[in-house]
């Protein structure tokens, strides 16, 4: 039975779901990274949501680990290069807490035009200043969104309903979608001039790091309003604490700060600067849905093979797992195959998928081919590091589909770019459900590849089948399949024989002994 760790507090609905779907479960929350590390090779899944630091050192001793899911969206802390390179998919939940987020941002825009936290500790201390906290309307205003994806999408939606204009700065962004979600697209210089609000909805990465600087922010209209709901570093913040301070920024809400947890920094006590911790996401529907969803996704994962929301490797539904299952078999196997057989640097694998093959998701079966090939280098590939493998290696990989049928009504065929020139296998799949072997470097053939086989090239001549049926039966090698091919009567033949044990070195010294033999080697799959 798979077993997960939820080390970060999230709703009871996550662990109910785990043992709903046979999944064994321990909560453990507040745990040190060093004990962290003492006790996460005993889990096949890990749950986090943003305190659980998923680092290379917690993944170097995640030696079960299959899967690390992230009740959120942000996923800046896991070491997502990390886990790729052991083969533990990531998942996030990218919708579930997005209207959540962006009413807060909302949140933070009212209680900035009105000054309501420091209104609020006023009216508290019993002050009563009406004269001193004169706010701002938002109708009519212009609200600059940097990053418009769901969640800069959600907050224009809510701000047209405001009465708001919306410009954005967002580089991914389409003409077509700006001109659905409504709002003008504008360069970053323009969003600077124009907004009386600004808020930020994009990732951290090199590019978004310090986007409003103390540059950008001198660029700013004075009298802005700044709130940032989506990562720390985004914002300078002591170039934001100077702009408070000179009046040229009339307010700030941060929920994300550059140190999380922010205990301290120099802009708490600065006068028109709202903080909250980190609670863009938390409302009860959000923490539902993200720890609803993260622990489907992770269950699925663990149990059916299915994929979702993984950021390091393709998608596969529950319901696609059971139709690619015997596809990635046969992929895995063919990518063994020509694995084995190729020597040298290999710069292309071409993956052509045809008739029924060609109308499924190509991902999970080009991943599975490179998984397959590249398990002759190395025995730390999976589905996950494949492609992240074969990058690496600088094998160049091509995905070709053809819908129309040949000779089998589905067809996948791997062939890789060799010093001696193309080379290609193909297999097809008997009952749509067992993977055979059908060409071999151009040679019809017809082989399960299971076990361990005896491959041999030779010249098609009498008493070849005789000869070495002899020497295996002499060695007390006990044959399980013989399928036989040839490019035609007298030229190049090639044979395959699935054997009960691993081919020695003395057996093949043999084979390679008998006449008309050119090529013998051991496989195994
Ligand atoms: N405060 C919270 O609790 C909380 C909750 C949820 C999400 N978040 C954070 O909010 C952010 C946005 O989430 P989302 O779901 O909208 O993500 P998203 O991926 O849907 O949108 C991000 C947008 O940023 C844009 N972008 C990327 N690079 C950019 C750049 N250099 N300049 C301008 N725009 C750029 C992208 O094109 C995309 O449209 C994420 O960082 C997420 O982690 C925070
Ligand atoms: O889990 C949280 O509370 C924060 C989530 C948020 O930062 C996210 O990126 O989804």
């Amino acid at each position: 039975m798979p077993k997960v760790l939820i080390s970060d507090k999230m709703d009871p609905k996550a662990a109910q779901i785990f043992r709903e779907r046979g999944v064994e479960v321990d909560e453990i929350t507040g745990k040190t990274p060093e004990e962290l590390k003492a006790i996460i090779g005993q889990y096949d899944g890990l749950a986090i949501r943003s305190s659980t630091k998923v680092t290379k050192e917690i993944l170097d001793a995640a030696t079960n680990l299959k899967v690390v899911g992230r009740a959120g969206i942000g996923v800046d802390n896991v070491d997502i290069p990390a886990a790729s390179a052991k083969g533990v998919v990531v998942m996030n939940t990218p919708f579930g807490n997005s209207i959540t987020t962006a009413e807060h941002a909302i949140a933070l825009m009212f209680a900035l035009a009105r000054q309501l936290p420091e209104a609020d500790a006023s009216t508290q201390a019993g002050k009563w200043e009406k004269n001193r906290f004169m706010g701002v309307e938002l109708t009519a205003k212009t609200l600059g969104l940097i990053g418009a994806g769901n969640i800069g999408g959600i907050v224009a939606d809510r701000a047209h309903g405001l009465k708001m204009k919306v410009v954005a700065y967002d580089p991914f962004l389409t003409p077509e979608r700006a001109v659905e979600m409504g709002v003008e697209k504008v360069t970053l210089d323009e969003l600077l001039a124009r907004a009386d609000f600004i808020t930020l909805h994009t990732p951290l990465t090199d590019q978004t790091r310090n986007i409003l600087s103390a540059e950008n922010l001198a660029k700013t209209k004075p009298g802005v309003r700044i709130i940032n709901c989506a990562r720390g570093g985004l914002i300078d913040e002591e170039a934001l604490k100077a702009g408070l301070d000179s009046g040229h920024i009339a307010g700030a809400a941060l929920d994300v700060f550059v140190t999380e947890p922010a205990k301290e920094s120099p802009l708490f006590g600065t006068p028109n600067f709202i903080s909250t911790p980190h609670l863009g996401a938390s409302t009860t529907e959000a923490q539902v849905n993200v720890a609803i969803q993260v622990a489907e996704q992770m269950a699925d994962y663990l149990v059916t093979g299915g994929v979702t929301n993984a950021l390091n490797m393709p998608s596969l539904s529950a319901e696609e797992a059971p139709k690619l299952k015997p596809y990635m078999a046969l992929a895995e196997k063919l990518g063994s195959l020509v694995g084995q057989l190729s020597h040298g640097v290999i710069p292309r694998i071409s993956i052509h998928a045809e008739g029924a093959a060609a109308e499924l998701n190509p991902k999970p079966i080009v991943s599975a081919v490179l998984s397959g090939f590249l398990r002759t280098q190395t025995d730390t590939v999976n589905m996950v590091n494949a492609p992240f493998l074969a990058r690496e290696r600088g094998i160049e990989v091509r995905e070709i589909r053809t819908e129309r049928e040949g000779d089998y009504h589905t067809l996948v065929r791997v062939s890789v770019k060799t010093e001696a020139g193309e080379r290609s296998v193909a297999g097809t799949l008997f009952g749509d459900s067992a993977p055979r072997l059908v060409e071999l470097f151009g040679i019809k053939v017809e082989a399960d590849l299971a076990g361990h086989m005896l491959y041999v090239v030779n010249e098609d001549a009498p008493g070849f089948i005789g000869r070495i049926g002899t020497l295996l039966g002499e060695a007390g090698v006990n044959i399980g399949t013989f399928h036989l091919g040839r490019r035609q009567a007298g030229g190049e033949a090639v044979l395959l024989l699935s054997v009960d044990d691993e081919v020695s070195a003395e057996l093949l010294a043999g084979v390679k002994a008998l006449p008309g033999v050119k090529t013998a080697m051991g496989l195994a799959f």
